[in-house]
């Protein structure tokens, strides 16, 4: 056996660079670069590593560990999981920043290599700085937190296990069944000790993400199930983004008049000027998707976990009557809501499904061009709310009252509703950007009235809903996209939490642009607890003396050397997306909108805990109406 004298950083360095993927016939690195932040538990071992020799490795210092890992996440993410960016952090706090990221990458299903490192597997300083030291057993570190938030999980703590460890990792986050974060945690005693490693082991070594194939009998089953339906629909969700079912979506969609309707992850795998798009399912849909809904007699979903946003916490579908087709790559999805399983890749499915519906039409009839027609209607009118100072209704009514309203209007000196503002960059910025969303009240709004008209250009993570990957993952989407302008749609506690990668897009001169609503507050949970029967508490930004709080974002950005514009009419907002797409560098937008104006409502229900008990007569009334909601709700 011929071996080679490296470190194990060495030799994961090495190995990286050696993975190759192999989708539809191309094949290609797997592994596009590396982020890092050092410190004692990495730099002396991946750090030393990476310096000597980092390969096609792209290498990028991030600015906070949960930042990073948003944009590697984001990465893959974009590039429809067929490559990664790995991360690597130090110990202790800095492991621990990644648990959030964990998260998102592993509710998304998202492939992310974490590299976190672990503290000494001789023991011989401990404790360690940043070691936790938990009395009752000396093997546990921060990095056990990961355990839950990873699809593959592992501690290095002698050269050698490296190997076989590096296997599983790649195996898990090149099957599109489990694809999720892998994470090995390697101590930093041992990144930096030697072994003598067989040369075979970093040999170019290809990864198949091979389409799998329907069965028979699960295409005969399908295929009967739809002859015999009369009204079906078809949820989009991110499988069939990944497996680039775009064609034959629409293909099937038109031939049979099968209206399409999407999740967040899902959506523009099809364009919405595509005629049976009715864009987003569920909560936060749009009136038209919910009603075909409502009416289905077959719900087709594809690559969809059926989140409760996409069920309305399972009502927005007729559960009686209605049956489910499931085509997902992954059993366990395939076997919710009871449904007919097809567990296969979602584009191969449908091309095979496809001849045996010759024949087959719909009894939608113009039910779907009408649906389509009153929700462009209803689109029309958000996009021209415009404030008064009496009487103004908000989409979001009955909380705030007009003289509520009128101070956040003097407060941050605008009269913009959320609304009006969101479609106005629609229609403004090129067709072809990349808009990134995550949390707060925006993703709502832009499932239902942001409409693209070009495929893959919505990137929400609405999986965790995870506060900060607006930003940071913006960042991501510029690695994978270089060429396209990208925009992060995100709400002012969004950007307080985490906007660390800003500087890192700037300081590498990944142009990104940031679009930030200050509406002053946690908007879209002051909404919830407020729709709920409570006061609002704790959600609104307001100093010990109860002043709204009118913050200066534009000149936060401008410190860090982005470009930056303030803004509170549609005019400046045009001008300054005009002088935004001139710009080379960085930028941010600074739009105060008015509490209460983003989109509410259009036939959707949401379960959120109330109080069963409590002194507020309006709790109990929502409790009540709680309580006979979940009667006509699926219970599993
Ligand atoms: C990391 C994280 N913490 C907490 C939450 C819960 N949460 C969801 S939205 C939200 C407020 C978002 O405020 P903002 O970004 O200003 O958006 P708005 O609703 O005002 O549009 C909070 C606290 C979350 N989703 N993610
Ligand atoms: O609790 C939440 C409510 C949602 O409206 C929001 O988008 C999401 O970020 C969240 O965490
Ligand atoms: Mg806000």
């Amino acid at each position: 056996m011929q071996t080679i004298r490296l470190t194990t950083a060495q030799a994961l360095i090495r190995f990286l660079n050696a993975q190759y993927i192999h989708v539809d016939g191309q094949e290609f690195p797997f592994v596009e670069g590396i982020f890092t932040i050092f410190g004692h538990g990495n730099v002396l071992g991946i750090g030393q590593a990476l310096e000597q020799e980092s390969g096609h490795l792209k290498v990028i210092q991030g600015k906070n560990e949960q930042g990073m890992a948003h944009a590697a996440i984001a990465y893959s993410k974009q590039m429809l999981r067929q490559k990664i960016y790995a991360v690597t952090t130090s110990v202790g706090p800095g492991a621990a920043n990644l648990a959030a990221a964990a998260g998102t990458a592993l509710s998304n299903n998202i492939p992310v290599l974490f590299l976190p490192g672990d503290t000494f597997a001789t023991r011989q300083p401990d404790p360690v700085l940043q070691q936790i030291e938990q009395e009752y057993s000396a093997a546990i570190t921060t990095n056990d937190a990961l355990k839950p938030l990873s699809r593959y999980w592992d501690r290095i703590t002698r050269p050698e296990q490296l190997m076989s460890s590096l296997l599983r990792a790649f195996e898990v986050m090149t099957d599109p069944a489990k694809a999720g974060p892998a994470t090995i945690c390697i101590a930093q005693d041992v990144e930096g000790e030697a072994y003598d490693y067989d040369v075979a082991f970093f040999a170019r070594r290809v990864h198949y993400l091979d389409r799998k194939l329907p069965t028979m009998r699960e295409l005969t089953g399908a295929a009967a199930l739809i002859q015999s339906s009369r009204k079906p629909v078809i949820i989009v969700g991110g499988g069939a983004k990944y497996s680039q079912a775009r064609d034959i979506l629409i293909q099937l969609s038109e031939k049979h008049h099968i209206p399409l309707v999407e999740t967040q992850a899902g959506k523009a795998t099809v364009e919405y000027t595509f005629a049976n798009n009715l864009g987003g399912i569920g909560i936060t849909g749009t009136l038209a998707a919910n009603q075909v809904a409502r009416q289905a007699d077959l719900v087709i979903g594809i690559g969809t976990r059926y989140t409760d946003f996409a069920t309305s916490s399972k009502t927005a579908f007729d559960f009686e009557n209605g049956q489910f087709l499931n085509i997902n790559v992954s059993r366990a999805q395939a076997y919710k809501l009871d449904a007919f399983q097809m567990v296969a890749d979602a584009r191969t499915a449908l091309e095979q499904l496809s001849p045996l519906l010759e024949g087959y039409v719909s009894e939608f009839g113009d039910q779907i061009q009408q649906f389509k027609a009153e929700w462009n209607q209803e689109r029309d009118r958000l996009s021209k709310i415009t404030f008064q100072r009496d009487n103004f209704k908000p989409e979001v009514s009955d909380q705030f009252d007009q003289q509520m309203l009128n101070e956040y209007a003097d407060a941050l000196q605008t009269e913009l509703p959320q609304t009006t503002a969101l479609i106005a960059i629609n229609e403004v910025i090129p067709a072809d950007s990349i808009i990134i969303g995550s949390a707060g009240s925006l993703p709502g709004d832009l499932q239902r009235i942001w409409n693209p008209t070009v495929a893959n250009t919505y990137h929400l993570e609405y999986g965790y809903s995870c506060m900060g990957y607006e930003v940071s993952g913006a960042l991501g989407i510029k690695l994978a996209v270089p060429d396209k302008e990208v925009y992060s749609i995100v709400g002012d506690g969004s950007f307080l939490m985490l906007h660390s990668e800003l500087i890192t897009a700037i300081q590498y001169n990944h142009k990104i642009n940031i679009i930030l609503f200050d509406n002053a507050g946690f908007g879209c949970i002051n909404n919830l607890q407020m729709e709920n029967g409570g006061d609002s508490y704790f959600c609104e930004f307001r100093t010990h003396d109860q002043r709204i709080m009118n913050i200066d974002y534009a000149k936060v950005a401008e410190g860090y050397g982005a470009k930056s514009y303030k803004v509170n009419t549609i005019e400046q907002l045009q001008a300054a997306l005009k002088d935004v797409a001139q710009q080379s560098n960085s930028t941010l937008i600074e739009i105060k909108v008015l509490p209460k104006t983003m989109t509410n409502g259009y036939d959707s229900w949401w379960n959120v805990g109330v109080a069963e008990v409590s002194d507020n007569e309006k709790i109990h009334e929502v409790f009540e109406a709680r309580q006979h909601q979940l009667k006509k709700a699926k219970q599993y």
